[in-house]
């Protein structure tokens, strides 16, 4: 974490990339204890489409699989992809033994349902944690697969706030992705938590009342400085990819839903995008993928017979 020179506010920038680097270490160490036994994780990878932000992430996925030790299997397609064939994939992945992860990037074409695809995925190796038996899992506190953003998130705010027992916390956007898991992890932790979405009436009144606030609509620059309590603690999870001229040269850069300057002079601390909150999802995949590796071998002792 970097914190600001005094002419600044005292606003901690938290810093993603190093925390998702400490969390990867961790996962190294757990695939090495694994080996030891015998067992290499398996993640498989599948990317139907060609949107370049997908193409990206899913190489970074790859990627810091082969980084941790985590053997992973990558599938692409192009749009033309029949639904009914990915769903035989994912039934042949689901069949393999081999195969302890299983993800489907997202978004998928739009002639491919992605309920159903999340659907078919066993949910033992559901490594993103979406298929509806691990988010009913997740809000009843049973052992289950969480998605990884709002794990990473998680991550970040106990690594800054400490203990999180009775602090207010305010999530904007009920994603299943996100906002959802994110208001259930939070509660887990002790937090009284607010979930805030578009029909909310004054978020900015209700957004002044959080110790923590964690922005996930995908609205650029929408959590202003007047939404903060002084000394909230900020996590930006949007990721928004707008146009600017630089010098009169046409660029996208990438923003968050927060105004980040703005709120830095408010916030105790703030994730900044890019650097933030991306980084833990990957990082959290990886941790996913281990656990699904022992609780599968935890599922399989447990049907041998005595
Ligand atoms: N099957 C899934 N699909 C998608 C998920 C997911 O968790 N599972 N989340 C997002 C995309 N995503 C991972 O898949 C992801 C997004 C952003 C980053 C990241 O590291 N962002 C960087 C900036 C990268 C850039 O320049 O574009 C950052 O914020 O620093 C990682 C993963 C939707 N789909």
């Amino acid at each position: 974490m970097s914190t600001t020179t005094p002419e600044t506010p005292l606003t901690t920038s938290i810093d993603g990339k190093a925390c998702a680097e400490r969390v990867l270490d961790e996962v190294a160490d757990d695939v090495a204890r694994l080996a030891d036994e015998g067992i290499i994780p398996g993640l498989a990878v599948i990317l139907v489409g060609e949107d370049p932000a997908s193409q990206v992430y899913v190489r970074n996925k790859i990627r810091k699989a082969e980084a941790v030790g985590i053997r992973s299997l990558e599938y692409r397609f192009d749009d033309t992809l029949p639904q009914a064939e990915l769903l035989a994939l994912i039934a042949r992945l689901n069949d393999d033994p081999e195969v302890n992860g299983i993800l489907v990037q997202l978004p998928l074409p739009a002639n491919i349902d992605e309920a159903s695809v999340i659907q078919a995925i066993l949910p033992a190796k559901d490594v993103d944690g979406f298929h509806r038996q691990n988010a009913g899992g997740l809000w009843q506190g049973l052992p289950s697969l969480a998605p990884c953003t709002p794990t990473g998130c998680l991550r970040l705010l106990r690594e800054t706030c400490g203990e999180l027992a009775g602090k207010h916390a305010v999530v904007i956007g009920r994603s299943n992705i996100v906002g959802k898991p994110m208001a259930a992890l939070l509660l887990d932790a002790d937090c009284t938590v607010s979930l805030l979405h578009s029909k909310s009436r004054d978020a900015a009144a209700l957004c002044r009342q959080a110790d923590i606030i964690v922005a996930a609509v995908g609205r650029p620059g929408m959590v202003d400085a007047n939404w903060l309590k002084p000394g909230a603690v900020v996590i930006d999870v949007g990721i928004n990819r707008i146009e600017s001229e630089t010098g009169g040269e046409r660029r996208t850069r990438l923003v968050g839903d927060v105004d980040f300057a703005a709120a830095s002079q408010v916030a105790s601390a703030i994730t900044p995008v890019p650097g933030g909150v991306g980084p833990m999802t990957i990082a959290y995949l990886m941790q996913n993928t281990v656990t699904a590796t022992r609780l599968q071998r935890h599922q399989a002792s447990a049907a041998e017979p005595a």
